[in-house]
């Protein structure tokens, strides 16, 4: 099957992994999900999505205005929509919103879609990558540590429930995170994709979350 049609996406569950051919990034703000998916979509030549860019340009205004007139609860709702067209879609990169994994049909719709890769990103990083951005409303505190502490608390076991690959970007510099992401879906998925070959052996540093929980639960697949 060289892709997974949007038909399938909607209905049918355990899709594995080798059939999916979307390269999905989740991570806390600041993981560098955008600027590793450009650079990712660059090298593997796929088209890049990015969902907080895809919403702004649906919606006409930016972030910070959508959580200044709708509130978080409306933003989320919007975020919902756009994810589910963007999963819909056959061979992109997208980069997600760092709250995308908040709600359990994006969840499922992610992992559905393609190979979610986890950007793990320790706070005191993310708090120096994101300092002088003021387009990230939950950042506009007192206290961005806390606030960024707080998220991961929350939101790290919904990134690794989520994921099929766990990159930790501190140890990585972002050419080798690319490379090794690029590596990793040449091996997993690209053979879906018309003019490509499936490489070989596994990206030194890739930690496989699939496998981990397949060798746990005894399967493999979504
Ligand atoms: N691997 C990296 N090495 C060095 N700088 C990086 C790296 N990844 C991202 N950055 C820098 O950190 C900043 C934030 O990155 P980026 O916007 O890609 O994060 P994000 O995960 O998309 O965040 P958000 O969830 O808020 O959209 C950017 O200025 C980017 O240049
Ligand atoms: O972590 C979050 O909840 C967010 C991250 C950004 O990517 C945007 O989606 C928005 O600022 C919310
Ligand atoms: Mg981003």
């Amino acid at each position: 099957m060289p892709c997974t049609t949007p038909a399938q996406v909607n209905t049918e569950r355990g899709i594995p992994l080798a059939e999916r051919t979307n390269i999905v990034l989740v991570g806390p703000m600041g993981a560098g999900k955008s600027t590793v998916g450009r650079h990712l979509a660059a090298r593997l030549q796929m088209p890049f999505v990015d969902s907080d860019r895809e919403l702004e340009s649906r919606t006409g205004v930016d972030i910070p205005t959508i959580f200044e007139y709708e509130g978080e609860e409306g933003f989320r709702r919007r975020e919902a929509a756009v994810l589910e067209d963007l999963c819909a879609r056959c061979g992109i990169v997208l980069a997600t919103g760092g709250g995308a994994v908040m709600r359990p049909e994006n969840r499922e719709q992610l992992q559905r879609c393609g190979l979610v890769v986890y950007l793990r990103t320790p706070v005191t990083l993310q708090l120096k990558r994101t300092a002088r951005d003021r387009n990230r409303p939950l950042l506009q505190t007192e206290d961005p540590r806390a606030r960024l502490e707080a998220l991961l608390e929350v939101r790290d076991p919904l990134y690794r429930e989520v994921a099929h690959l766990i990159v930790d970007t501190d140890r990585e510099h972002l050419r080798s995170t690319v490379r090794l992401i690029a590596r990793q879906y040449r091996n997993e998925c690209a053979g879906n994709r018309p003019g490509t070959q499936p490489g070989k052996g596994r990206a030194p540093g890739a930690r496989n979350n699939q496998k981990r929980k397949a060798a746990r639960s005894g399967h493999r697949g979504a």
